[in-house]
């Protein structure tokens, strides 16, 4: 379920946690979904009852990765997401980092690939606030959305 309303994200969660679900909340761009990508979800979710994945609007990921992403537009990389198996719920944000909602959600579980370390994190403090944990699932090398920009750019020049 891709979730675009607050008040309707706080509702959900409220609920989950009133049947006492682990929460498990991981955010991405996730642009050009990718073996990476899935396999990572799947470690995720092994990680709670249910997951939460934070995607990215057009608009923050222009802030934060430039002018020439995304590639693929919010709907359709929510969809890809919402349709995988590991995922429970899709919330896409507009800010430039999951903090907003880590204070709705207040996960378990915060989980980040292995391309950033804990110390890396900006939402790192509120997690901790409330005793949430954050966990770090290595990367499956030689996958990434920009490794797959590269080898198209390659393929077609
Ligand atoms: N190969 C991978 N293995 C495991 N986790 C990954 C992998 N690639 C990305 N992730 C994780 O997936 C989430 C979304 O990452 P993102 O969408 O930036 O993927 P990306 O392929 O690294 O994209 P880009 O190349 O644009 O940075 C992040 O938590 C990231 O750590
Ligand atoms: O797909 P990415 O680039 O791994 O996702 C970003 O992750 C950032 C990370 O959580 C550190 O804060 C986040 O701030 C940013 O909004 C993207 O979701």
């Amino acid at each position: 379920m891709i979730i675009e309303d607050r008040g309707l994200l706080e509702d959900i969660v409220r609920e989950l946690k009133s049947q006492n679900l682990k929460i498990v909340f991981t955010n991405g761009c996730f642009d050009i979904i990718h073996r990476g990508h899935v396999e990572y979800l799947n470690k995720a979710k092994k990680l709670g009852d249910i997951l939460i994945v934070g995607i990215n609007s057009d608009k923050s990921i222009k802030k934060i990765k430039g002018d020439k992403r995304p590639i693929i537009p919010l709907y359709s990389r929510a969809y890809v997401l919402d349709n995988l198996k590991a995922v429970d719920f899709v919330v896409p944000f507009d800010e430039e980092t999951p903090i907003e909602l880590i204070k709705i959600i207040k996960p378990d579980v915060h989980v980040k690939g292995g391309d950033y370390r804990e110390e890396d994190l900006p939402e790192a403090e509120i997690v901790k606030s409330y005793g949430g944990e954050i966990k770090i699932i290595p990367l499956i090398e030689g996958f990434s959305t920009t490794k797959i920009i590269e080898w198209v750019l390659e393929k077609y020049k």
